[in-house]
């Protein structure tokens, strides 16, 4: 399959076009949005935004669906997830309400380690401080990037009261500390808007209007909210499915519980999800989630995280419906491969090395 780049100055045709002219990948980069420019370089290009979009035709091919089915790839974002647009976005909207100011503002977060990463790039380029609030022992890959990056990681056991004992942690710190802001995912309708502003309008463009579904796992809600709202206000009739792990189905009703799809089903309905906005629900388990990342890397060479697999899971299982013959169905690669390199995800390559090394 022929593979295209595109660049920003191809600005006049959508990733679509080449789709349809036999190139399995296109990559749009496009401007400005986000930091890099000021900063760096008045003509540099600004790093956050306009991913690329990739349609799955071997995965498509191979199981006989006859849907497009195309993922949009977030590890394109300097720091690698989608959560560098609400990192931007989030802190963005604080600087505007003069809330924050840099060198005497300290950023605190609680994070699963996607959104934490993008606030470490957006405050070290804009000076501030930042400590990260994170569930212990679960996503050990993130910890270490976190400190790598220079941020101080404050662990805590979710066990002892879940969700919230990340949140008395936080609160702790307010008290402890002076010109603390709490950039809150959950809440703070900043985080949708970054979608709405950007994910949304790059999908709509890219794909020339002709999404149909757009399939996204829920965290903190912010993509399937911004975007979801995004595609709909330009064409109503735009399907929302939102993806929950099949062990903690939430929004479905389900008790909250462990489970090992990183980065989305927080235990709990978050407050800036629009659950009136969702037309349906599909549940994946880590399993499922998992295996189809790992045929993603093998069939489609994409290297994603684990919710990419439960993404293109779901879409799998949204497109073999009879009634979705010829749609064109989007989700989301919200986070690079690379970072999961210590999970279960790799577990069994991880060991192979291991054993083969073992032998020099
Ligand atoms: C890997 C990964 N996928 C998906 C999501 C969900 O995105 P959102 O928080 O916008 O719902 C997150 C959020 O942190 C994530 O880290």
């Amino acid at each position: 399959m022929p593979l295209f780049q595109r660049n920003a100055w191809d600005q006049d045709t959508s990733a679509d076009r080449w789709f349809k002219a036999g190139f399995s990948i296109v990559v749009f980069r496009e401007q400005p949005i986000g930091i890099g420019g000021k900063l760096l370089n008045p003509k540099a290009p600004k790093l956050i935004g306009w991913t690329p979009l990739v349609e799955m035709k071997n995965i498509a091919k191979k199981d006989g669906i006859k849907a497009r089915l195309i993922g949009k790839v977030e590890p394109y974002q300097p720091l690698s997830s989608v959560k560098d647009r609400s990192a931007l976005r989030l802190i963005e909207d604080a600087e505007e309400k003069s809330l924050i100011s840099p060198g005497i503002t300290t950023l605190v977060a609680v994070t699963s380690g996607n959104l934490g990463i993008g606030v470490a790039f957006v405050a070290s380029q804009k000076g501030y401080k930042f400590i990260a609030v994170m569930p212990a022992k679960i996503a050990i890959d993130k910890q270490i990037l976190l400190r790598y990056l220079g941020v101080e990681v404050i662990l805590v056991d979710p066990a002892i009261n879940g969700f919230k004992g990340l949140l008395d942690r936080v609160e702790q710190l307010k008290n402890e500390m002076e010109n603390v802001y709490v950039v809150d995912q959950f809440t703070n309708p900043a985080n949708p808007d970054a979608h709405f502003k950007w994910t949304g309008p790059e999908i709509w463009k890219d794909t020339e209007g002709k999404v149909d579904i757009f399939v996204a796992a829920s965290g903190s809600g912010g993509t399937l909210t911004g975007t979801g709202r995004y595609l709909k206000m330009k064409n109503p009739s735009v399907k929302l499915i939102c993806v929950e792990p099949a062990e903690s189905a939430v929004i479905s009703g389900g008790e909250p519980a462990y489970h090992k799809i990183q980065g989305v089903g927080p235990g709990f309905v978050p407050e800036i999800l629009d659950t009136s906005q969702i037309d349906e629900i599909v549940t994946v388990t880590a399993q499922e989630a998992m295996d189809m990342a790992r045929r993603l890397a093998r069939e489609e060479g994409l290297l994603v995280g684990i919710s990419s697999g439960a993404n293109a899971a779901a879409c799998l299982k949204v497109a073999a419906r009879e009634e979705n013959k010829g749609k064109m169905i989007v989700t989301m690669f919200s986070s690079g491969g690379e970072r999961y390199l210590n999970s279960e995800l790799f577990a069994q390559v991880k060991e192979e090395c291991v054993n083969v090394n073992m032998a020099f």
